[in-house]
């Protein structure tokens, strides 16, 4: 069974700077059913340019005969706050005007996805979290809920991601900010403004989310007289495109602000005493070729999350393998959740 809604907060939505938003609207989809002890439900944080369907874009780990199924659990995945498939983002009609924000739509941060992860989670009733997992930008987010309602979520899986975003990474989002700038249109505020630049920004992100062995494996030229029209240069323009029809610049700009935001320890003493407050049962998996959140991020999770697991795959996909290598996830995540539910048994019988 699977549910397409959308949750209205009729009441002003705060941001962390202030700002805030009138009549936040959150698209979200469950499969499956709550289970009489309420203790079934598995939240998935999506990443920058996904939606609510996980079943569609994270198959292999969650779908009928997969891991994470709807048989067996409650799924829940919700529209981050600024995208574009379902919840209030930039191209919404802001209230008080009338008209699209575009560009008036006020700054947000990962605590601010959170925080409408957690209206939603109030709204339907959600008490406790059996998994919660997210990959990269999910993963941001993902870290931070375990970070600031650390009761409530009893398995936490940070997949490629990180505690605080790098300047590395940062350095990759101007520079796909700067791609958008560099079209006119984006300030014209209309639906498609800025798309030129948008098809450049992700080109320029496909570099980081994937790795030379990647591009000599599936772009390498057959012949060998070109001087023009490469392979590997059809693909950058066909990714841009692809991300065009489905996506808008505005959404795209403001969701790269939210990831370069990421500091779990903001305002709180230290990243590491944050990390410290996280009580899930945590386990961190990154990916050795990622150049985006290098495998280092996720070793700095794992010290530092109480009793965090870590595990280490290879992808030659880079970055982009938390979405492919969904064998290997299934079986790393199979494996430390049933240990999770032994420690559990072991724990209960030595509290009888
Ligand atoms: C409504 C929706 O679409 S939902 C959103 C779905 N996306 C998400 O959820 C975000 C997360 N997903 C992703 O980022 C990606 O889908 C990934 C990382 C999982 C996989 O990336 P993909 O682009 O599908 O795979 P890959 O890099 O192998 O590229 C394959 C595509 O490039 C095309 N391609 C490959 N080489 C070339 C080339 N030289 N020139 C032109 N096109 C090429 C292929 O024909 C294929 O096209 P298709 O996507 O239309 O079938
Ligand atoms: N490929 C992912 C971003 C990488 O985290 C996406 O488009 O959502």
């Amino acid at each position: 069974m699977s549910t397409t809604a959308t949750y209205t907060h009729t009441k002003l939505f705060k941001l962390e700077n202030g700002k805030k938003l009138r009549k936040l609207e959150i698209a979200y989809q469950t499969y499956g059913k709550l289970n009489a002890k309420k203790d079934n439900v598995i939240w998935v944080c999506h990443a920058l340019t996904a939606n609510a369907d996980v079943l569609d874009w994270w198959k292999g780990l969650f779908g009928n005969n997969d891991l994470f199924n709807p048989d067996e659990h409650f799924i829940i995945c919700a529209n981050v706050l600024g995208s574009n498939y379902g919840t209030t983002n930039p191209l919404s009609t802001n209230p008080v005007t009338g008209q699209p924000y575009y560009l008036a739509f006020p700054e947000f941060t990962i605590r601010d996805l959170v925080a409408a992860h957690h209206l939603l989670a109030l709204h339907l009733g959600i008490q406790s979290i059996k998994v919660l997992i997210g990959g990269s930008l999910g993963g941001q987010q993902a870290l931070e809920w375990a970070v600031t309602d650390n009761k409530r979520i009893e398995n936490l899986i940070l997949v490629a991601t990180n505690a605080v975003h790098s300047p590395w990474g940062i350095a990759f989002n101007e520079s796909q900010r700067l791609a958008i700038s560099t079209d006119r249109t984006f300030y014209a505020q209309q639906p498609d403004g800025g798309l030129k630049g948008l098809k450049a920004a992700r080109s320029i992100a496909l570099l980081s989310y994937r790795t030379y062995e990647a591009y000599s494996a599936t772009q390498l030229e057959s012949v060998n007289d070109k001087t023009d029209s490469f392979r590997a240069a059809s693909y950058q323009n066909y990714q841009g495109e692809k991300l065009c029809k489905r996506f808008n610049a505005y959404s795209y700009w403001y969701l790269s602000k939210a990831m370069d935001s990421h500091n779990v320890g903001r305002s709180r003493t230290s990243i590491v005493d944050a990390l410290a407050l996280v009580k899930a049962n945590t386990l961190v998996i990154g990916i050795e070729n990622d150049v985006l959140f290098p495998i280092c991020e996720q070793e700095f999770l794992a010290n530092h999350i109480p009793g965090a697991a870590l595990q280490k795959i290879s992808s030659a996909y880079g970055h982009d393998g938390f979405l492919i290598e969904t064998d290997i996830l299934t079986n790393i995540i199979g494996t430390f959740l049933k240990e999770s539910a032994n420690k559990k048994i072991i724990k209960l019988h030595k509290t009888a």
